[in-house]
């Protein structure tokens, strides 16, 4: 289709090209576009194309756990011998040998969470050294005299695997992985990755179908489109490919004995390298006056703890204290603060933290189950029991901690027994003649004021002094206001991932919608509104109509709303109607409805209505 010349035309240019014909086969790809993609080879890696396989050595560095790995789960990471939990947008570890089977291989895995990272792994004779630069921006993975580097600007995952056999590399990580399939995680998942230096093979993509060659996107889908003759207007638009930020434009060809479509990609890595640059030293100017305001040199040991205002902070400190500490613990907040998951971090951070963590609330097991659960049963104990007896909560936390949430809510009775096991770290199964003795760490939890309930006869005064020997304070989300922006920022890809959608962002009037808010439910409630909003919402923005408070949810909502948001509703379709019809001329939409251009522009600003400038290549909200 198309002669040498143009061909080697088409390979000088910078912007990327793809050519297709109307049965949407590819009848050029140049070489811009080829590297955008990942069909091109660096050269500075040798290594046969190959799968991963039993007792290979896998080693695995990410500066964000998320999109650039594939999204590791736990199921996956189990192959390498992971068991911990798995925290999105954090630095990450592992090197571990890679098995089939859930058996128990050797594996090694850390969570990273400062600026330069540098780890010295070994196991099996074999050693990996692992960089997590974030301030010169790579990672790098050291292997036997060579290192492998991969530099980033915003988030990547680098990888290399080691033949279990023979010891020799088998896997490079090189960008344009994500193209190829070739993320951690699809690796781990038994995906082929392709051969590199002298063993790659340049992909034979023409004649290919775009199907085939890239990942669905609306790009390729507009692609399709306009190859199959249909008019779709694609001029400058925005999206990503492995990672790298590109404006796609899409035009038809009807030359004669051609037809179909071109796609031309222009690779904005530059500018938004720039602009990552200017935020990133933006953000550590403000950490260093923060850091220097509040005088002290906090180090947070706590990063699931999402948080960095006063309150959140005094917590975190009180927090590092009771790790180093073996006394009980009481944890005292309103429902859905964190009182459980600081537990549980706590837990983690303490030398029982390799030991059980067993957590059992209260209330929601009934009082005559809650005996037996706590503290188990020889055989026959009761009618119902099972014939060989059963291991209670205290059994099973020994060595490590017992979390007793809702505490409050415990019953005399069981207030006594509890305090007995305190006091002599011994205790009776139901219907047992034999001492138990255990070792177990208390941390007990309840949302309503234990004094009062001492005071008022439902709380034993003994037991109370005796958990409450060191004692933190969770703050309620009114009370931690200025940490909205970031519970919104770190919780907001989870609800995404939960929900298996594409990442979000919540628009400037959803913010301060949040931030009005008196969130009786706290993080809990946040972290519920965050996932109907992500459901709710196709678009890529969740604007401030999509939040749904929980004191005004579906079930308890009236059928029908106010009559004025309808026609507030009705309003704003006519303007995105007019906006579209005059091709974001504001001029012609004034006129058109009649409007002044205040009132055109507050209620652009009022429904987070997305405009685009008339030069065609940006698109923005009039916030
Ligand atoms: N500071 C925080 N950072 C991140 N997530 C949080 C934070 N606080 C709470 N959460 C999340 O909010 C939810 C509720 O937290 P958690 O169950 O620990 O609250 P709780 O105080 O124990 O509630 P309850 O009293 O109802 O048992 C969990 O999903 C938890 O992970």
């Amino acid at each position: 289709m198309l002669n040498r010349v143009s061909k080697t035309i088409y390979d000088a240019l910078s912007e990327g090209i793809v050519l297709i014909d109307s049965e949407e086969r590819i009848q050029l790809i140049n070489n811009a576009a080829r590297e955008i993609f990942g069909f091109m080879d660096t050269g500075t890696i040798d290594h046969p194309e190959g799968k991963l396989e039993e007792g290979d050595i896998v080693c695995i560095a990410t500066n964000s756990l998320g999109a650039d790995d594939g999204y590791l789960n736990a199921e996956v990471l189990r192959k390498l011998g992971f068991r911990g939990k798995i925290e999105y947008g954090h630095s990450f570890v592992i090197a571990g040998k890679y098995l089939f089977e859930d058996m128990d291989p050797y594996c090694i895995h850390e969570h990273v969470y400062s600026d330069i990272q540098d780890y010295s792994i070994e196991f099996e004779n074999i050693f990996f050294n692992v960089v997590i630069d974030d301030i010169d921006k790579y990672i790098e993975i050291g292997y036997g005299e060579e290192s492998y580097r991969l530099d980033y600007f915003y988030a990547i995952s680098n990888m290399i695997v080691v033949d279990g056999k023979t010891g020799k590399l088998k896997f490079v990580q090189s960008l344009g992985y994500t193209s190829r399939k070739e993320t951690p995680r699809e690796l781990l998942e038994g995906n082929p990755f392709r051969g590199k230096g002298r063993y790659y093979r340049l992909r034979e993509l023409i004649g290919r179908k775009i199907s085939e060659v890239f990942q669905p996107n609306s790009t390729m889908e507009a692609l399709g489109k306009v190859a199959g003759g249909e008019a779709v207007d694609y001029v400058k638009k925005f999206d990503k490919f492995n990672n790298m930020p590109t404006l796609c434009s899409i035009k038809p060809i009807d030359g004669g004995k051609i037809k179909g479509a071109i796609l031309i990609v222009e690779n904005l890595s530059n500018i938004e390298r720039a602009m990552k640059e200017k935020d990133y030293v933006l953000t550590q100017l403000n950490k260093l006056q923060k850091s220097i305001g509040s005088g002290s040199g906090f180090v947070d040991k706590f990063p699931a703890i999402i948080g960095r205002s006063g309150k959140i902070r005094q917590v975190k400190e009180m927090a590092g204290k009771a790790s180093g500490s073996n006394s009980n613990l009481l944890i005292l907040g309103e429902s859905g603060t964190g009182k459980s998951l600081l537990a549980r971090e706590i837990h983690e951070n303490s030398p029982r933290g390799d030991f059980p963590f067993i957590s059992i609330n209260c209330s929601s097991i009934p009082e005559n189950l809650l005996e037996s659960e706590l503290f188990g049963y020889e055989q026959g104990a009761f009618t119902g029991a099972s014939r060989k007896g059963k291991k209670g909560m205290f059994e099973l936390a020994h060595e490590g901690t017992i979390f007793l949430d809702e505490i409050g809510d415990m019953n005399i009775y069981l207030q006594a027994k509890l305090l007995k096991i305190i006091q002599e770290k011994r205790f009776f199964r139901l219907g047992g003649d034999r001492e138990i003795e255990v070792d177990v760490r208390v941390i007990a939890a309840t949302n309503i004021s234990l004094e009062n309930a001492v005071k008022e006869g439902r709380f034993r005064k003994d037991l109370y002094y005796r958990l409450n020997v060191l004692s933190i304070n969770m703050p309620s989300l009114r009370e931690m206001k200025d940490d909205i922006e970031l519970l919104v920022e770190k919780l907001l890809p989870k609800a995404c991932i939960k929900a298996g959608v594409d990442l979000k962002n919540v628009s400037h009037s959803a913010l301060s919608r949040l931030k009005a808010y008196s969130f009786p439910g706290n993080i809990r409630e946040l972290e519920n509104i965050l996932e109907r909003a992500v459901n709710l919402t196709h678009e890529e923005i969740i604007t401030s109509d999509s939040l749904i408070f929980e004191n005004e949810s579906v079930e308890t909502r009236n059928v029908f709303r106010d009559l004025k948001y309808y026609a507030k509703e009705a309003e704003k379709r006519v303007i995105i109607e007019a906006l579209i019809f005059y091709d974001y001329d504001l001029k012609s939409v004034m006129k058109d409805l009649n409007i002044k251009k205040s009132s055109l522009y507050n209620k652009i600003k009022e429904y987070d209505i997305n405009i685009v400038q008339k030069n065609g290549n940006c698109s923005k909200n009039m916030e």
